[in-house]
């Protein structure tokens, strides 16, 4: 039987604090546990004066007939782009965001019926890469992998149906808007259809699979000093990000430090993952980014994890390698990935190249609060 996503931790079962899932508003000061060092390395400080322009995260107008162009350039230069006039109606965003809300206020022992398993994907929880600090993160999430059903029914035992009604209709907008994307990014490369077998006979990249990701961070009497989710790449083709009207994400640009991505009513961030990475054999790197908070305002976030067929073998598209560019990546699949990020976090992606990485290779998130990496 090929395996599915929710098979991908199996071998990589990680125990996760769920006990310091507690009712964040109750705490008037940041607790030690979570209280993060060295976050301002990095920082992004733009100097004063009206001269100065900040570099921004490009916004693609999907209607724009440059949109292929432009996507391939924000892919090459930054790795994150913001897309607007997507076609993703925008009362479906608002619902589904009110329908992340009702199960994140839910009382805390109602949320823990549904955790997620030690080997699971889907379920309440912490994120997963938080194995790999020994600081908290000020956040909680909820992974959705195929049908929420399941745990909609231990989370709401009288309206789940229509909570599931809202999430499916948007996995399939999720679906279809990714596989526009995809083929606007790979056409951006010169990929064309019959490049990508998996893509299905119809080329619409139907058998592909994904996650959603649902975070919430709530408003935090120390916003300096904690961190939402830790710096971090995704382990997808590419991920879109559905976030509220309070800022937190960041993203790392190299030379500049960490730049805000500013929410944009209506718009929906993409991020290259790490297997378009592999695909596009670097061309096209993965963006590391991470989420901050805020001390007034609360910050709900959801994003689209999509990925290939889970056990389809991604390559650098032959296309793309030749005699004076060799494939720097060996064939992964998806799930296969997955376990190697759980085991390897953010050397996940060295550690599928083909050379050993370059001395003097500097690791940006490699600092203090890293308990273990191995
Ligand atoms: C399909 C995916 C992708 C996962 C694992 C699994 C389900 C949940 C995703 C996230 C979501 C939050 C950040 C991240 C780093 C995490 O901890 O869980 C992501 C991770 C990855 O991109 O590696
Ligand atoms: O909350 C955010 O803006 C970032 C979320 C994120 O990076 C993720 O879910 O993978
Ligand atoms: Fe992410």
């Amino acid at each position: 039987m090929p395996s599915r996503l929710t098979d991908a931790f199996r071998a990589h079962p990680v125990h996760l604090h769920h006990k310091h899932l507690l009712d964040f508003t109750s705490f008037q000061e940041l607790p030690d546990s979570y209280k993060w060092t060295q976050l301002d390395d990095h920082a992004h400080c733009p100097p004063g004066g009206d001269s100065f322009v900040a570099e921004s995260v490009p916004v693609i107008d999907l209607s724009d007939p440059n949109a292929l162009k432009k996507i391939g350039h924000a892919c090459k230069t930054w790795g994150v782009f913001q897309v607007t006039n997507h076609g993703v109606p925008s009362t479906l965003l608002d619902i589904t965001e009110k329908a992340s809300m009702s199960l994140f206020s839910l009382p805390i022992q109602q949320k823990l019926k549904a955790a997620r398993l030690p080997d699971g994907v889907s379920g309440y929880g912490v994120a997963r890469i938080a194995s790999f600090f020994s600081k908290l993160m000020w956040s909680e999430g909820f992974t959705v992998a195929g049908s929420p059903l399941e745990h909609f029914r231990q989370l709401w035992p009288q309206d789940y149906s229509k909570f599931c009604d809202i999430i499916e209709e948007y996995q399939l907008e999720m679906q279809k808007l990714a596989a526009r994307l995809m083929w606007l990014t790979l056409g951006s490369l010169g990929i064309t259809r019959e490049d990508i077998k998996w893509a299905g006979p119809k080329s619409d990249f139907k058998e592909t699979s994904a996650a959603l990701q649902f975070n919430y961070y709530p408003a935090c009497p120390d916003p300096d000093r904690a961190m939402g989710l830790a710096a971090h790449t995704d382990s997808t083709l590419l991920t879109i990000l559905y976030q509220n009207s309070t800022s937190g994400l960041q993203v790392l640009r190299e030379g500049t430090g960490w730049v805000t991505v500013p929410p944009i009513p209506g718009g929906l961030v993409i991020n290259v993952g790490d297997l378009l990475h592999i695909l596009s054999n670097g061309l096209y790197p993965s963006v590391l980014h991470r989420a901050v908070v805020n001390r007034t305002k609360h910050r709900l976030s959801m994003a689209y994890l999509y990925g290939p067929p889970p056990s389809v073998k991604i390559s650098p598209l032959s296309k793309l390698v030749g005699p004076s560019q060799p494939p720097l990546y060996r064939p992964v699949t998806w799930n296969e990935y997955l376990g190697t990020k759980a085991k390897h976090f953010n050397k996940a992606l060295s550690s599928v190249r083909v050379c050993a990485p370059l001395n003097g290779f500097v690791d940006v998130n490699d600092h203090n609060n890293r308990v273990k990496v191995g």
